[in-house]
């Protein structure tokens, strides 16, 4: 991204160009200079490890009981999916300017977790992630603040995980994240160490994302697949777990107001290309996704953005 600032048009127009392919071709792909400051993703993994190594009893103190919530916000352990518990843990928490701000719940330790983590660090990463969102307009041939502007309707629905997936010595196909597609509009995520174990769906098998060293990844998810019309692929993604090595990860899912109705944009609906999804309410997906999620039958349907197909 370091060619955006200082490079010519034509260096800009090829980053632009590469972002455009990669979202289209892949769902994935890795910026290096992308404004968001490592001091602040140490700080944050820093509280991370600090928080997820507390003994288990401190880390429930955070913990919404059980159904109280159409959403889940603080400590989680007990995600499963299909009847198989995921191999993590994760730590939730909304943007403060998010529908769900007022259901975070904050951890007494580490000490400085609401102030770093809470403020600095989810703000940074959500200008990081709409300033991302601009160059992905500008790749769909749209102005920069074309997509920004649509993803800024109030109330917010972004949401900040921090996730743990401990070393599985006993289970060697432990899955930390089972296979999903992410349901807001684009994902920036950050993984400490370059820890490898996510893994992209591609070509009828599993491909891993190997993390650059600085860098952050990106992804496509429903929201924008929809937009687009198709253009852009939100891509089936999971993590397994190492046998050896606990992995810390923060993605930030950047999403679209709760409640603004979500269709394709005329912009990419043509004869050749009439629209794929009818509308609908981004709160009510989100809500089926999550309802979905819980649900611990073997044989529970997938929600997935197909079910939004014409
Ligand atoms: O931990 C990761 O690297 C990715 C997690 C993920 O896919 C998600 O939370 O949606
Ligand atoms: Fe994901």
């Amino acid at each position: 991204m370091a060619l955006l600032e200082s490079g010519s048009i034509e260096d800009r127009q090829k980053v632009i160009k590469q972002i455009g392919d990669a979202c289209e071709e892949w769902g994935f792909f890795q910026v290096l200079n992308h404004g968001m400051p490592l001091d602040l993703l140490n700080k944050g993994f820093a509280n991370s490890h600090e928080f997820f190594n507390l003994p288990l009893e401190e880390k429930l103190k955070c913990k919404h009981p059980k159904g109280s919530l159409p959403i889940p916000a603080g400590f989680m352990n007990d995600m499963i999916s299909k009847g198989v518990p995921d191999a993590k843990e994760m730590m939730f928490i909304y943007s403060e300017t998010s529908f769900g701000a007022r259901f975070n719940l904050w951890p007494e330790k580490p000490a400085n977790f609401r102030l770093d983590v809470g403020s600095e660090i989810v703000n940074a990463a959500t200008k990081t992630g709409l300033h991302m969102l601009g160059l992905v307009s500008e790749s769909l041939g749209l102005p920069n603040e074309h997509l920004p502007a649509l993803a800024n309707a109030k109330p917010r629905s972004d949401m900040f995980y921090f996730l743990y997936y401990p070393a599985t010595p006993d289970n060697p196909n432990a899955v930390g994240s089972t296979k999903h597609t992410d349901g807001n509009i684009l994902t920036i995520l950050a993984i400490d160490n370059q820890m490898p174990g996510l893994q992209i769906w591609r070509g009828e098998k599993w491909l891993p994302v190997t993390p650059v060293k600085g860098a952050i990844i990106i992804n496509v998810g429903d929201v924008l697949q929809v937009w687009s019309n198709d253009k852009y692929k939100s891509v089936t993604h999971r993590v397994v777990n190492s046998p050896t090595k606990p992995r810390f990860s923060i993605p930030l899912l950047l999403g679209p107001g709760h409640d603004f109705v979500i269709e394709p944009l005329v912009e990419f609906i043509n004869e050749d290309h009439p629209p794929a999804f009818k509308p609908f309410i981004y709160k009510d997906y989100l809500l089926a996704r999550f309802k979905n999620k819980n649900n611990t039958s073997k044989d529970a349907p997938e929600i997935s953005i197909d079910y939004c197909r014409v």
